[in-house]
């Protein structure tokens, strides 16, 4: 399996359209050499512009989410779009990633679990998704994940017992923890015997320089591929078998003990 991790700059000093047509161009020339292309999380404001979150929002029916559906028919891919800021038009906002299959259909989206910021930005100003997703592909089935829920183990395994075997992570992490950032990534594919692919942001937004470093890891923990810190294409192939191959000959998941409850003070 072949793909494409772009991992684009956000900078207030581009606008949103470009930066969408930009990034729909770039999804087309991806067209033949991936089978999968994945983007990285609130690409249209930036994860740390919180005050645009709310004037920038759109529903999964938005220009955002249109002009993705037709980048991936055009292209002929799975596009994991990242994720947009979704306006739900019921209720609240969302930091929402979107998965749309190579004829252009949402074939799922993500409201991100735990969102960053403790009591400011995006804990305060999005609402918390509840529901674990998985895609299935032809190749592999993806648990979806965005940045800060790289930090919670617990919903990896959720993803892991409901089929995942590639743990998909659109991000806007900051330089200043990057070491967390491959730390997580190499953790979460060793513990879980997954592939992950970890898209981030290169430039700097709100006053906060991206990390960049997008990463694709395999289920022994390898390093496959790893960006540097400016705009790049990260393309990598690699062989979803090795996910049950590698769960076979090193069964360390079927040693699981559940349940343990809290321990005895
Ligand atoms: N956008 C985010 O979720 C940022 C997460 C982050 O900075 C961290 O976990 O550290």
């Amino acid at each position: 399996m072949r793909a494409s991790l772009i991992q684009i700059a956000v900078s207030e000093d581009e606008s949103v359209d470009s930066r969408r047509e930009r990034l729909a161009a770039l999804v087309r020339e991806q067209a033949g050499a991936a089978d999968l292309v994945v983007l990285p999380e609130l690409w249209t404001t930036g994860a740390f512009s919180y005050e645009r979150f709310g004037t920038e929002a759109e529903t999964l029916e938005g220009p955002t989410c249109e002009a993705m559906a037709k980048a991936a028919s055009d292209a002929g891919v799975w596009l994991h779009a990242g994720s947009v800021p979704e306006r739900d038009p019921e209720g609240p906002l969302y930091n929402t990633s979107v998965v749309f299959s190579p004829s252009g259909e949402l074939a799922a989206a993500y409201r991100k679990i735990h969102r960053f910021g403790f009591d400011e930005g995006e804990a305060v100003l999005m609402a918390a998704g509840r529901e674990l997703v998985t895609v299935r592909l032809p190749e592999t089935t993806l648990g979806l994940a965005t940045c800060y829920d790289l930090r919670f183990p617990e919903l990896f395994r959720g993803l892991v017992d409901a089929g995942a075997e590639t743990l998909v992570i659109p991000a806007g992490w900051p330089e200043r923890r990057r070491a967390h950032w491959t730390l997580l990534a190499q953790a979460r594919a060793v513990e879980n015997q997954a592939f992950v692919l970890a898209c981030g942001t290169a430039g700097t937004h709100a006053g906060v320089p991206q990390a960049g470093h997008s990463i694709v890891v395999d289920p022994w923990g390898e390093v496959l591929a790893e960006a540097g810190p400016g705009e790049e294409v990260l393309r990598v192939s690699f062989d979803p078998a090795k996910v049950a191959a590698t769960r076979d000959q090193f069964p360390a998941l079927k040693d699981r003990v559940l349940g343990l409850g809290t321990p005895r003070r």
